[in-house]
């Protein structure tokens, strides 16, 4: 689909400014530690795409045409609006996902980019991801988001089966998606990103590892493989119900996550997240944020954000979500300078719920030191110490709560205890923690209902 105004004139212009930022913060260092008060991620929501995927209901819109420019003021308006009300000064990850934001021009990116490094600071180091889908980019479009001040790719590849991307919906083919990765490997050199998707109807998993082994002999060293959500409304779902398709087995969905565990990580990966994997320290600290329940603010229709609106004189860390719909959210930005729906204050027990439910995804699960951060008073041990329903997880090696170092951490604050993890050691038996079907980790929509 041809955007209007993809080839914006302010872009060069832009991204000269967005190189700019980048030489006189190699000048400057960006070692400084702000606060953590002052410091959050930024999600960026482009919320179009080119047709819709059978499988998806995020929030996208196959619209007829895009007033990109409106929309790229409107971005950039919105991140003006938030930053102040947050007091952030420090934005140390940017996320443009969607939708489809590749389809989006890299004019836009490089403004949205510009508009934050003046209203905070976005440090020369700070990753900053775009989503792409294999049919948007052509290589010299990736080269201009990169001179936009893109530093990582993240590219829906979703399977290397040309009938199972029919099946998605998807507008690409295996080999569109091998050539797009490895355009984006030539560009962005360990820091490339592809999504696998498993458990689709039909799907069997001798076939799905040998994508996932083929995957390996060309991906670079950040891998998500995302089971498949049945989502209420979609054309895979409405399929599925009137027998069309068959239904997808979990039985043979959790046989395939479990060898594809193995396999990644015989080939060096570290699976940090329940649905991600790493070599090379490729993890995606945009996305660590989110587990790690750091303060992000997110711009854009439908964008999902956490954060003390200290700047509006706000102590309580605050559950946001922008408008979805995008010609309404744009009404609101033009009139308030945001679009925000909605605002959930967080009380101190659904913020700890927050902490165990996502750092419970994380192989490092919930340190002591991390758990201080949010509860001071009480420790895991006194909170979980006692439980029985935890007790009976213990003795199942399901959980692992460690008090033995929970004294160095308080006395020195330098160690990191191993505080609570589902992430079993090695020799215990394997665990599938519930969540592990999860694929959005941050947008917790019932918080906001
Ligand atoms: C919302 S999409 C946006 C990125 C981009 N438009 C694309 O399709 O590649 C982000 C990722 O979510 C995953 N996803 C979307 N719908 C899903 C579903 N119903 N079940 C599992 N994963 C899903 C896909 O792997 C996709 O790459
Ligand atoms: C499913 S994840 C894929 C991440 C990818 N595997 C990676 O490692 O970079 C990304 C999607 O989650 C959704 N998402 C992430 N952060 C969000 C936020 N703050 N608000 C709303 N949606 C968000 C968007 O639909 C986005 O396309
Ligand atoms: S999966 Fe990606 S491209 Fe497909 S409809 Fe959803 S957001 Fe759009």
């Amino acid at each position: 689909m041809a955007l209007p105004g993809t080839r914006a004139r302010g872009w060069a212009a832009a991204a000269k400014i967005a190189q700019r930022r980048r030489h006189a913060e190699g000048a400057r260092g960006s070692s400084s530690r702000a606060p953590p008060s002052s410091r959050a991620a930024l999600y960026v929501h482009w919320p179009y795409c080119e047709k819709r995927c059978s499988y998806c209901n995020f929030n996208k819109y196959v619209p007829r045409g895009v007033d990109e420019a409106a929309m790229r003021s409107c971005l950039v308006t919105e991140a003006q609006t938030l930053l102040r009300l947050s007091g952030v000064r420090r934005v140390e990850s940017v996320f443009f996902g969607g939708g489809t934001p590749s389809l989006a021009s890299p004019s836009t990116v490089a403004a949205v980019l510009e508009a934050v490094d003046q209203a905070a600071h976005l440090p020369a180091d700070s990753e900053v991801t775009l989503e792409a889908n294999p049919t948007s980019p052509s290589g010299a479009r990736l080269a201009a988001f990169g001179a936009a001040g893109v530093n990582r790719l993240s590219i829906g590849l979703q399977s290397l089966d040309d009938t199972e991307l029919q099946l998605l919906g998807r507008t690409h083919s295996a080999r569109d998606a091998l050539q797009t990765l490895a355009e984006a490997r030539r560009l962005f050199p360990g820091r490339v990103s592809v999504d696998l998707m498993l458990g689709l109807p039909a799907q069997q998993v001798g076939p799905w590892l040998g994508q996932l082994r083929m995957l390996l002999g060309r991906c670079d060293d950040h891998l998500s493989l995302y089971q498949l959500t049945l989502e209420r409304g979609t054309a895979l779902f409405t399929q599925v119900q009137r027998g069309t398709l068959p239904a997808p087995d979990p039985e043979l969905a959790a046989e395939m996550y479990q060898e594809g565990r193995a396999v990644l990580r015989e080939a060096g990966f570290r699976q940090y997240e329940v649905s991600n994997f790493a070599r090379n320290g490729a993890l995606s600290t945009h996305n660590w944020t989110y587990w790690q329940c750091g303060q992000y603010l997110g711009i854009g229709p439908g964008a999902h954000g956490r954060f003390v609106p200290q700047g509006a004189g706000g102590h309580t860390r605050e559950a946001r979500i922008q408008t979805l719909e995008p010609d309404n959210w744009m009404k609101e930005v033009m009139l308030f300078g945001h679009g925000t729906r909605r605002r959930v204050p967080l009380g101190q027990l659904e913020l700890l719920e927050e902490v165990l439910a996502m750092g419970l995804r994380t192989d490092v699960g919930i340190t002591h030191q991390h758990w201080q951060q949010f509860e001071p008073q009480l420790s895991l041990w006194d909170v979980f110490g006692a439980s029985e329903e935890v007790k009976a997880l213990l003795a199942q090696g399901l959980l692992l709560l460690d008090h033995r170092l929970e004294a160095a951490v308080s006395a020195q604050c330098q160690v990191d205890g191993l505080g609570i993890s589902v992430f079993p050691p090695k020799e215990a038996p394997a665990v599938r923690p519930s969540t592990s079907w999860d694929r959005t980790t941050c947008c917790k929509a019932k918080d906001l209902k």
